[in-house]
Formats: C-alpha cells, sequence, structure tokens
C-alpha cells in the first residue's frame, strides 16, 4: 500500500511542493504531488511531524508564559527533526548555492584526485548527515539559521563538491516501495560538468527550488528520447567545454547534412557516421531534425538557433522587453490541457465527455461553437480543453515557439495499447517538457487490458505510478464516464504542482489557436489569453493583422467583456486573418494598433524579400528580371494532404516541398490527420486543389461531393508514387514543349530562274531533304528564312525524297532570294513533354 504526496502533506500540513522537496533530500524519487510513498514511510513521516507539532506547541507555550527564558543551550541533536530543520528559507538556498558554488570551483580548479576505489559504485557522499536512514532524525545539528529566517536551515546541505553527482541519499533510502526500481547510483565522476549525461542520466539530482517559486516537476525521459530542444541546447553546449568557446550558429531549415557539416566544420562522411552513431542514416543530401542538429552541434561546441521561415527579430526584441511581473503580481491560472493520441482511441469522445459534463457554470444551455478550445470548471477550479485533438495544432505551435499547453493527457485505448501515433505523440508531449497524464481509456471493452498499456508504459520509461514509475495514469471509459472525474482531479493536482501563474492586471498577451474568415463577420480569431486580462475596447496587434475588440464570445456563443488568463475567446472583426500560432498584444490604441500592424507587415514582406534575394544571389540583373516574369507566369498546382499519422504528414509535406520546379508552384493548402472529410472536399473546391490521401480512407459519401465538385481525389500507401503522382501532376499542368530535330542539310551550288521565281540546284551534303520537310535557309550562319519544301526535283522530276551526295532542286515555300553557297537546313519538330 501507499499513500499518495498531497494526501500525505494535508495529513501532516503541510505544502506539497515543501514535502516533495524534503522526500527528494531525503532521497525518495517523486516527482509530484500525485507520486506516492510507501506506507511505513508514510506512517513515519506522520508521526515525525505529530511529535513536531506537539513540540512546537509546548515551546510556543513555553515561550508565552515564561517569556525570559533561559540562554539557550549548547545545540543539542534534537530527537526528532522539525519541519524547519527540513525546509529551507531563501536565505539558506542562497547560501547553499553560494557554498556550491564555492566548492565546484575549488573541485575543478586543480586536477581532481580519484576518491580511493570504493567497494561499489557510489555516489560522492559528503560526510555530512545528509539524509539519515529510515527517517531517523538528523544525527548531526541544524546548520545555524539566520535569526529573520522564518524556515530553518535544512538538515545537511548537500556540498555539492561535484554537481554532476547525485547527491548522496541514505545508503538505504527509507522503506522504498517495494516495486519501484532501485534508485539509480552513478559511479564517481569529479570533474563531470552538470548534466553531462542528459538524456540518458537517472533522474536528476533534486535541484533547489527557485527563489521565485517551486521547482517544476521533471520531465522523465523516455529511454533514447531527446531532451527538449530548448533544455538540451544549453547543457549540450556547455558539455563541449568551456563555455566561453560555444560559438552561435544560426541556420533555416531545412538543415541539410552537407551544409550542416561546413557550419560545424566536420568533414560531411564524419558528420554522417557520428549520426549512425545515434541511430541514424541520412546522405549528404538529406535534412537533419531540428533536435538532432541541435544535439550535433551542442557536441560540436556550437549552439544551433534555428530560425523558421517568417521569424524574426522581432518577437526576439519583443519578448526581451517584456517586463518581468512581480511575485506578488501572480496570480493562480487555469491550465491549459490538449489531448492526443491514436487515431480512434477515443480523444474527442473524451473532450465530449467532459465538456458535457463540466459545462462553466452558469453557461448551460448554450448553443456550443467549435472555437478550439473551451473551459469547465471541476471542484470550482476552471480547466481549459484545447478541443482539437491531435497533435498537429500542438506542433505548429510549439514550432513557432508558442507552446500554449500546460499539460497534455495522452489517450491509450485499453483494448489496443501504444500504436504509431501515440508514440509519436508521446515524443512530442516529451520534446515539449510537458508533463503527460495518461488516460488509459475504453477500460469497459472486452478486450481492455490495462495492465498491458501500463506493461507498454514501462518500456517507454514512462512507468505509471502504481508501477514504481512517476507518470500519473488514469483507467477511464469516455463513453460511460468512468475515470474522468480522477482524471480531471489529475488535472488540477498536476496544475497545482505546476503553480501556474500569470498576472491578470497588465494588458493582455496570448496566442491565436484558430482563424477564419466567417461570413458576416470577417476575418475571426480564437485566441488563448496568456497574460493579463482582454477587454473589450482593447486595441490587439497579431503580425499584420490589427483589432480593436469590438465583441469577444466564448464556446457558448455568449458574449463577454473580460477574459483573463488562460481563457479562450474567439475576437471578431479583425483587419486581416492572424496566422495560427501566433502572439498578439495589446496597444494603447486603435490606431496605434493599425500602424504597428502595418509596420509588422513591411518588416514580413521585407524578410520574405530577403529570403527570395538569398534566393536569387549570384544572379544577374537580368536572369533576375526573367525570374521574376516566370514567377508571375508560374503555374501553381494546390493540395490538401491527409495522412495517418503526424509523422507520416510531415515526411510527405516535406518530400512534396522537395519537388523543385521553375515553371509550376506546389501550394499545401490543407494538411491534417484522419481520414478524408466532405469540408476537406469542399476546401479543396474552393482553393481548386487537389486531395491526397496516405494511409487514409475517405469518409461516407466524400466521393460523391467530390464527383459533384469535380475535386480530385487521390490515395496512396507508398510515399514515393505520392510524390511521383504529384509530380506527374504538376508535369501535366504545363504546356507540351517542342523540340526539333535536324534530318538533312544541303548546299545551294547555283540559282536557277524558272517561270515563277527561282530554284536553287543542290547537293544533299547530310541525311536526306524531304518534300514538306521544314527548312530553313542559312546563309552564313544567319537565318535568310524559315518555311518548307515546296518543290523537290531530282532532274525534271518531282521527288519525295533526295538522299546525302545526291543533287537536286529545291524551292523553299515563299522564298525566291537563293544565292550560291547557300545551307538549306531541313528538320523536323517533336512534341515533347514538358520537364519541371
Ligand atoms: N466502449 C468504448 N468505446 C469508446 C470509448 N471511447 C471512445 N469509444 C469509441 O471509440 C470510437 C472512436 O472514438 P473517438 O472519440 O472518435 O476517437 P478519437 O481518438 O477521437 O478518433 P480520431 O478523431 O479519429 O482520432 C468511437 O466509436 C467511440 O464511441 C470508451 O471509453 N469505451
Amino acid at each position: 500500500m501507499s499513500v499518495r504526496i498531497y494526501q500525505l502533506s494535508k495529513e501532516i500540513g503541510m505544502e506539497n511542493a515543501e514535502l516533495i522537496e524534503l522526500l527528494r533530500e531525503r532521497g525518495f524519487e517523486v516527482k509530484s504531488a500525485s507520486s506516492t510513498v510507501d506506507n511505513i514511510s508514510a506512517e513515519s513521516l506522520r508521526e515525525e511531524f505529530a511529535n513536531q507539532t506537539s513540540a512546537s506547541e509546548s515551546d510556543s507555550d513555553q515561550g508565552a508564559s515564561e517569556p525570559e527564558a533561559e540562554e539557550p543551550k549548547a545545540p543539542e541533536p534534537p530527537s526528532a527533526p522539525d519541519l524547519a530543520s527540513f525546509v529551507r528559507s531563501p536565505e539558506d538556498i542562497a547560501r547553499e548555492k553560494e557554498e556550491a558554488k564555492k566548492a565546484a570551483e575549488a573541485a575543478a580548479a586543480p586536477k581532481p584526485v580519484a576518491p580511493p576505489a570504493p567497494p561499489a559504485p557510489k555516489p560522492v557522499a559528503p560526510p555530512s548527515p545528509a539524509a539519515p536512514p529510515r527517517m531517523a532524525p538528523p544525527s548531526g545539528p541544524a546548520p545555524v539559521a539566520p535569526p529573520s529566517a522564518k524556515k530553518p536551515a535544512p538538515v545537511a546541505p548537500p556540498p555539492a563538491a561535484n554537481p554532476g553527482v547525485r547527491p548522496a541519499p541514505s545508503a538505504t533510502p527509507p522503506s522504498p516501495p517495494p516495486v519501484k526500481a532501485p534508485v539509480p547510483v552513478k559511479a564517481p565522476a569529479p570533474v563531470a560538468p552538470p548534466a553531462a549525461s542528459a538524456p540518458k542520466a537517472p533522474p536528476a539530482p533534486p535541484a533547489p527550488p527557485s527563489l521565485g517559486g517551486p521547482p517544476k516537476p521533471p520531465t522523465p525521459a523516455a529511454p533514447g528520447a531527446v531532451a527538449p530542444p530548448s533544455e538540451a541546447k544549453p547543457e549540450k553546449a556547455a558539455d563541449a567545454g568551456d563555455p566561453d568557446e560555444i560559438k552561435q550558429i544560426t541556420l533555416k531549415p531545412p538543415i541539410v547534412v552537407r551544409d550542416f557539416a561546413k557550419e560545424i566544420g566536420v568533414k560531411p562522411f564524419k558528420l554522417i557516421s557520428e549520426l549512425m552513431e545515434m541511430g541514424i542514416f541520412a546522405s549528404v543530401n538529406q535534412s537533419l531534425e531540428e533536435d538532432v542538429a541541435s544535439t550535433l552541434a551542442a557536441k560540436h561546441g556550437f549552439l544551433l538557433e534555428i530560425r523558421h521561415r517568417g521569424e524574426g527579430n522581432k518577437a526576439k526584441k519583443k519578448q526581451a522587453a517584456a517586463p518581468v511581473d512581480e511575485a506578488e503580481q501572480l496570480e493562480h491560472r487555469p491550465p491549459v490541457v490538449c489531448i492526443m493520441g491514436h487515431v480512434d482511441h477515443g480523444k474527442t469522445s473524451l473532450l465530449d465527455y467532459i465538456r458535457k459534463a463540466n459545462v462553466t457554470k452558469g453557461e448551460a444551455g448554450g448553443i456550443t461553437q467549435h472555437i478550439g478550445a473551451y473551459q469547465i470548471e471541476h471542484n470550482d477550479h476552471k480547466i481549459t480543453f484545447l478541443d482539437t485533438p491531435g497533435h498537429e495544432a500542438f506542433n505548429s505551435m510549439r514550432a513557432r515557439g508558442a507552446d500554449v499547453t500546460d499539460i497534455a493527457i495522452l489517450v491509450v485505448a485499453a483494448d489496443d495499447g501504444f500504436k504509431p501515433q501515440t508514440d509519436e505523440a508521446l515524443k512530442f508531449i516529451q520534446k515539449s517538457g510537458v508533463q503527460p497524464i495518461v488516460a488509459i481509456n475504453k477500460i469497459d471493452t472486452k478486450g481492455a487490458n490495462v495492465d498491458k498499456v501500463k506493461q507498454q508504459m514501462q518500456e517507454r520509461g514512462i512507468a505509471s505510478e502504481d508501477w514504481g514509475g512517476q507518470t500519473i495514469c488514469v483507467e477511464c471509459s469516455a463513453i460511460k464516464g468512468t475515470g474522468v472525474e480522477e482524471l480531471l482531479d489529475m488535472i488540477l493536482l498536476q496544475a497545482e504542482v505546476l503553480e501556474l501563474q500569470a498576472n491578470p492586471k497588465k494588458p493582455s498577451t496570448g496566442i491565436v489557436i484558430e482563424a477564419s474568415v466567417e461570413v458576416g463577420r470577417g476575418p475571426t480569431a480564437t485566441i488563448i489569453v496568456q497574460a493579463g486580462t482582454l477587454k473589450v475596447g482593447d486595441a490587439l496587434v497579431c503580425g499584420a493583422a490589427s483589432t480593436k475588440v469590438k465583441a469577444m464570445l466564448d464556446e457558448n456563443g455568449k458574449q463577454v467583456k473580460v477574459a483573463p488568463p488562460s481563457t479562450p475567446v474567439r475576437v471578431i472583426g479583425w483587419s486581416s486573418t492572424p496566422d495560427c500560432g501566433d502572439q498578439y498584444e495589446t496597444v494603447k490604441n486603435e490606431k496605434v494598433a493599425k500602424s504597428k500592424a502595418a509596420e509588422n507587415e513591411i518588416e514580413i514582406k521585407a524578410e520574405l524579400a530577403a529570403m527570395e534575394d538569398e534566393a536569387t544571389a549570384g544572379m544577374t540583373p537580368q536572369e533576375k528580371l526573367f525570374a521574376a516574369i516566370a514567377k508571375t507566369q508560374k503555374k501553381t498546382l494546390r493540395l490538401i494532404v491527409k495522412a495517418d499519422a503526424f509523422g507520416s504528414l510531415e515526411a510527405i509535406c516535406q518530400a512534396l516541398n522537395a519537388i523543385e520546379s521553375e515553371k509550376v508552384a506546389l501550394e499545401i493548402i490543407g494538411k491534417g490527420v484522419g481520414v478524408i472529410s466532405k469540408s476537406d472536399v469542399e476546401k479543396a473546391a474552393a482553393g481548386d486543389a487537389e486531395v491526397i490521401g496516405f494511409n487514409v480512407r475517405s469518409d461516407n459519401g466524400v466521393q460523391a461531393v467530390a464527383k459533384n465538385k469535380a475535386v480530385k481525389i487521390s490515395a496512396f500507401q507508398i510515399i514515393y508514387e505520392l510524390v511521383d503522382r504529384v509530380r506527374e501532376d504538376m508535369i501535366e499542368m504545363l504546356d507540351p514543349e517542342f523540340r526539333e530535330n535536324k534530318i538533312g542539310a544541303a548546299e545551294v551550288r547555283a540559282v536557277f530562274p524558272i517561270a515563277k521565281g527561282f530554284v536553287a540546284g543542290c547537293l544533299v551534303t547530310e541525311g536526306r531533304v524531304s518534300h514538306g520537310a521544314n527548312a530553313r535557309v542559312l546563309r552564313r550562319n544567319k537565318v535568310m528564312h524559315d518555311s518548307k519544301v515546296q518543290t523537290l526535283r531530282r532532274v525534271k522530276d518531282d521527288v519525295k525524297e533526295v538522299r546525302a551526295g545526291t543533287e537536286c532542286g529545291i524551292q523553299i515555300e515563299k522564298f525566291n532570294d537563293y544565292k550560291a553557297g547557300d545551307t538549306i537546313e531541313i528538320y523536323e519538330v517533336h512534341e515533347v513533354r514538358a520537364a519541371l
């Protein structure tokens, strides 16, 4: 039996974060308030704090009745640790950090002497009583706390002589849970830089909580999972040696192996072999995933910045200028949750059930609208759900560095287990650094096998809590509603642990999660407020779009006047459609909004122009002119791509975008994961596009709509066949090309007058001359005339063909100005398929 930390913290009257910190110091591997400790340890803690509470009560009683107490005696080892001895004040933390820094410097300065070979690999344990075995009181006196500190110093601040080494847990951790994996112990590595083995290391040692708030629970990295790039980059860069030597490189995707090798100064074949060591097989012309490139760059001492299309310095400037909120200005905000998982595992059903069962108080009965997100209320707490299942939107936002998601629910059907799309979703979640909550759905079905799913979770390094892991896992049925309450409880609990906060009193900023043009309303955008409070009347700017908020609607179509942090609202009346994933900001007034949007538009255009300039670098002005003309004459093949999984969708889009053509442009106007729906066809009809499906079927009735609207739908199971077909379609859009083939030549030797004009007396010098063939008269390589052979005579007879070495008389259509020495060139014209 085990007890959850949040229950225990309530029982002993402690904050979750404090208890987590305390347990971590004692060597427990706890991640969040929903983690568990075994009953024996829990009981021991209860006793400990009961003693401590009574001790402090009696102390205070004494203090009250005997204000003039005796001089304090020399510190004695307390019989039981009090709360104060475990909870550190900010001053203590600062002091510890300082000490740790000094110790680390001292350790780093001379060549460290390896500790005498320990009998078994153990961390370098500080001589101080870091963590007493089995909840025993600390044997040493508590360090002297500063008098002002509310919470005295911890039992034993870890000396942190070797920051890469896990702080010594007690030799025998206090009653570890029976099924828990053994506490990972690292061999001593005196000079290991911090987080040297980030991706594969056992859970990192508990970092002291930052002064600004409690620590974010670390993300459990699945074996082999790539650490979130944002975290991995600096860590690994530090790995490469002296941080001063780290150079920054900025690249735009696609990051092609050859170019990347050049950037980081290694030979392409060396880079390829390094990739092979990472299990990635790539050729010099292939492009690398961004996180792989970041990892490799860090390995070679570079910090890689990837600048995506449209990402200028502007966003950075804005971010840099954003004032930091003071702690007292921050208030709790609802979590923003997204649901991901494999097709048909019940994401939509779960969202529907949650929505129907928990409509925000006071809104019941409203006409629900799809606005991309909605808010529910559970136990008087709000939760915002992004109601577009799937990870495409999630990822496209993350790609813009504008992630709104705090918590991700990974739905796994109990009767189907982990599927490729589940793994993909998990990868995305882990990359983004969001802690997943696994919802094992469909537990009501016949073939449900919850243990199998948990086994699969363990295999992926995200073992559920009841299997000794750290991942919150809820068994549920989206149809019956079983476990949904618990899932919502867990979301709130996770939100509590994450201490999600925002300042609601400042001008609002947020992110666009959906945008469209609505009949009668013009451009509208659903946004999620991230900070500040959005109010009717606010002037907003988002990229090249601006608006003065005249009306905001919630998901029930109800007008709202204010939208505090984490609230999704639909804002009507934009000057143009903002881009999904773009950040908006509130400005002083409408005039400022308009002028900022205009500025942004200029900047966006300048960036695009710069990109074009890059593409046309090295061209002469004439070539540029011709390129510009060709561009305006370019035809465009528009596509809507649907695939079975996000990974394949990305791969297909990448392959399609790699088709190069100066004559036909390819535009993917829509893409998504899932079946080809009627709305895909309607969108294709409106955009004059084709629909391409990969491993997906069409919804019922879709083919009929497609026929009616003359939309071409093609489905494929093999990517290269799909790409070939698209290439063919692009070629078919081109007008045919004509190719000339020389079939013979004759030299004019003499010119003879006849009744109607002149005849050229010729010797056929090569090939053949045919009656009616295309012919051009050349004089000193200059074309004098171009038409057909009108008359061909051998002696006095008309003939059809005269071969090389033979004399003949030739009369060319509409030409009479022959001169001895002219060449008559005979040629055919073939129609050939145009090339891209
Ligand atoms: N018995 C049972 N059926 C479920 C449960 N959850 C979903 N289903 C059924 O599973 C099927 C797929 O559910 P959806 O909610 O559409 O699954 P999804 O993951 O949103 O699917 P996509 O939108 O295609 O990715 C539907 O027929 C649901 O009725 C459940 O808990 N129990």
